[in-house]
């Protein structure tokens, strides 16, 4: 009887070395990559980059930061980006760094949590977040360039913001509900997610079928959010997922979600007769309020068509 391969999240290997412009294989690495983000919205992208010292020390950042006292992580929930103990996902707790790759702002975190310093947190997350940032900036061009729109991704990059975002997950017990988070897209233009050795993260294949991310010390999850979705004019779809806990064990993820400062419009050479233009010029942040005023509702395929459909 043939067997039915269970359905896998694309890998895709993006270290520096394997990258060198104008290589044959750098050009269907940006097939492959495009073709991911239109299929799944997702990819993992194996990158050797990321050191396995840095992995063990932002696990070990993490986990230093969520052992702080509630009301140390509660204090200032507008700039820290706070949320826990919600009765819908009471495993669930995140804590969040705006304009990561700056480090003023990693210290303006870092003393907010630690009043009197934590120089190897700042180190750490700061390290990370330049890190990922560098995935992020390496993927976009991979997707701007099989476009053929490259021209338009220095000012992109411009005004790209980062925010470097912790989670945890509380191991659960019989009695609890495993809904680690409930289904949604993610709002940011891109979201990358690392995480240790507890799995947990699904995303949701075009055929309705959830396939979990299997995490190693070099992987990590690159998601298209809906902003991604807007730019491309409905090519990549925003990648649906969600967390189920299952294991006896706590996890705890990082991810460095980009969003964009300035007006985004969809490039002119993305609209022709099979992709007539779906959005007006948009505004993220704008869209990140309106998402608010909608009570966080976590499917926004119809938000952001209200927000900014043709
Ligand atoms: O826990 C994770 O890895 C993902 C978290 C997530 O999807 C979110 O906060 O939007
Ligand atoms: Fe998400």
């Amino acid at each position: 009887m043939a067997s039915q391969a269970l359905p896998k999240i694309p890998i895709l290997h993006l270290s520096d070395d394997a990258l060198t412009p104008g290589t044959a294989f750098r050009l269907s690495a940006c097939r492959d990559v495009c073709h991911a983000l239109e299929e799944y919205g997702c990819f993992v992208a194996d990158y050797g980059n990321l050191s396995l010292e840095l992995h063990n020390q932002i696990l070990e950042a993490s986990d230093e930061l969520f052992r702080l006292p509630s009301e140390i992580k509660m204090q200032d929930p507008n700039s820290t980006e706070y949320v826990g103990q919600k009765p819908q996902f009471p495993l669930y707790e995140r804590l969040g760094i705006v304009n990561a790759t700056s480090w003023d702002e990693i210290q303006k975190f870092t003393n907010l949590m630690w009043p009197n310093g934590n120089h190897r947190f700042g180190e750490t997350a700061h390290s990370f977040a330049k890190l990922v940032a560098g995935l992020h900036q390496k993927v976009t061009r991979m997707v701007f360039e099989n476009y053929g729109v490259e021209k338009y991704c220095d000012s992109h990059m411009e005004s790209t913001t980062y925010r470097l975002r912790f989670y945890k997950y509380n191991e659960v017990d019989e009695n609890e509900s495993k809904i680690g988070l409930p289904v949604h897209t993610d709002k940011s233009f891109t979201t990358i997610l690392h995480q240790n050795h507890v799995p947990g993260l699904e995303i949701q294949n075009q055929d309705g079928k959830w396939i979990g991310f299997e995490p190693t010390p070099s992987s990590f999850l690159f998601m298209a959010g809906d902003a991604f979705m807007v730019w491309s004019n409905d090519r990549i779809r925003p990648c649906i997922h969600r967390v189920m806990m299952g294991a006896n064990e706590v996890r705890y993820s990082i991810g460095l979600a980009t969003h964009q400062k300035s007006v985004m419009r969809v490039p002119e050479e993305l609209i022709d007769e099979e992709h007539p233009l779906q959005y007006k010029p948009f505004d993220h942040l704008g869209f990140l309020n309106f998402h608010i005023s909608n009570d966080y509702k976590p499917r926004s395929d119809s938000l952001i068509k209200a927000y900014c459909g043709v």
